[in-house]
């Protein structure tokens, strides 16, 4: 098609600044995989979005932090290769909270010469007045740091309130090209990683804050049987500790079943037919720093440490 366009889109920020339910606001629904494909170069990219005259990949990076491990090297590095090599850059900077080190630390790492959006995130929750405050800081913090072409935006994602617009400012960054990915996609993010995620998402809903932090999950075989009635699926749920496992395990198994079972649901709702779901609690000392383990993880480039 004549004058289509196509391209990625960054969104970068610290743990916690609103980047996934933004991604999933601008995709416009809770990313359903419906295609799987391996070898991408720019893992790990979450939603595409697919309008009548563009294509846009938004790449979700992880929150960063200061590594200490491997994979939080790797993490990191993720981040860097993912802000150079986009159309634009989106930096979530949510409303309820002061701008600080994080942030600048970020906002550093921007070169190139992505356009760069400044978004505002979270924005229900404060006062409009507040609101006139945050954006004066926002735009002092862009011109402290040498973004003074970037546009600063101030959106909802909650409320889908400015993700709208956020999309058509967007896409007028993005190079024309015909689709870079199938147009009836909408993730191509693995769908093994994806269930991991969601046992993953399952685990912090049950536990809260009994979960060790360093909880990570692995799908060990999964696969549709023959009457494409039910789908299988082995996981393992990796702890550093001894006593972690019994915390994940629960009284009689009471934590791991439930787990489980909402799991086992949200599974579901993405694949479309009943899941049998077996997880497994293994005590993987040190995980963080085991180069097999974090490939599998989907982490396959070469380990920077
Ligand atoms: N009220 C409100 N809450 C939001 C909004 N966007 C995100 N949140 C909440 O903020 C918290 C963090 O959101 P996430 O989207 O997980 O943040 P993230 O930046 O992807 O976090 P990391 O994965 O840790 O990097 C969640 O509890 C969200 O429900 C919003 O627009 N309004």
């Amino acid at each position: 098609m004549e004058n289509f366009k196509a391209g990625f889109v960054a969104i970068v920020g610290r743990p916690n600044t609103g980047k996934s339910t933004l991604v999933n606001a601008l995709v416009g629904t809770k990313i359903v995989i419906t295609s799987h494909h391996p070898n991408t170069t720019r893992n790990p990219i979450r939603g595409i979005i697919n309008r009548e005259k563009y294509q846009m990949i938004v790449v979700d990076t992880p929150g960063m932090h200061k590594p200490k491990t491997a994979l939080g090297t790797r993490l990191n590095s993720m981040v860097n290769e993912n802000m150079q090599s986009n159309d634009a850059v989106l930096l979530c900077l949510p409303a309820d909270e002061e701008i600080g080190a994080g942030d600048e630390y970020i906002a550093k790492q921007i070169k190139g010469n992505q356009k760069v959006f400044l978004v505002v995130t979270k924005v229900d929750k404060i006062s409009k007045s507040d609101l006139a405050v945050r954006l004066m800081a926002v735009n002092e913090f862009a011109l402290r740091l040498n973004l003074q072409d970037a546009e600063i935006i101030p959106v909802s994602a909650k409320n889908l309130d400015q993700t709208e617009l956020l999309l058509e400012l967007l896409s007028v960054h993005l190079p024309e090209s015909p689709a870079l990915y199938p147009t009836d996609i909408n993730t191509d993010q693995a769908q093994e990683l994806m269930f991991a995620d969601l046992i993953r998402e399952a685990a912090i809903e049950e536990l809260y804050e009994e979960l060790p932090h360093s909880v990570m999950v692995t799908i060990e075989e999964m696969g549709e049987r023959d009457d494409g009635k039910i789908f299988d699926i082995s996981a393992t749920l990796h702890v550093e500790r001894d006593s972690q496992k019994g915390i994940i395990i629960g009284p009689q198994g009471s934590k791991l079943k439930a787990i489980g079972s909402l799991a086992r649901k949200s599974i579901e709702n993405l694949v479309g037919m009943q899941v049998f779901l077996q997880i497994h609690v293994k005590v993987s000392k040190e995980w963080q720093k085991d180069p097999k383990l974090l490939a599998k993880l989907g982490f396959t480039d070469a380990l920077s440490d």
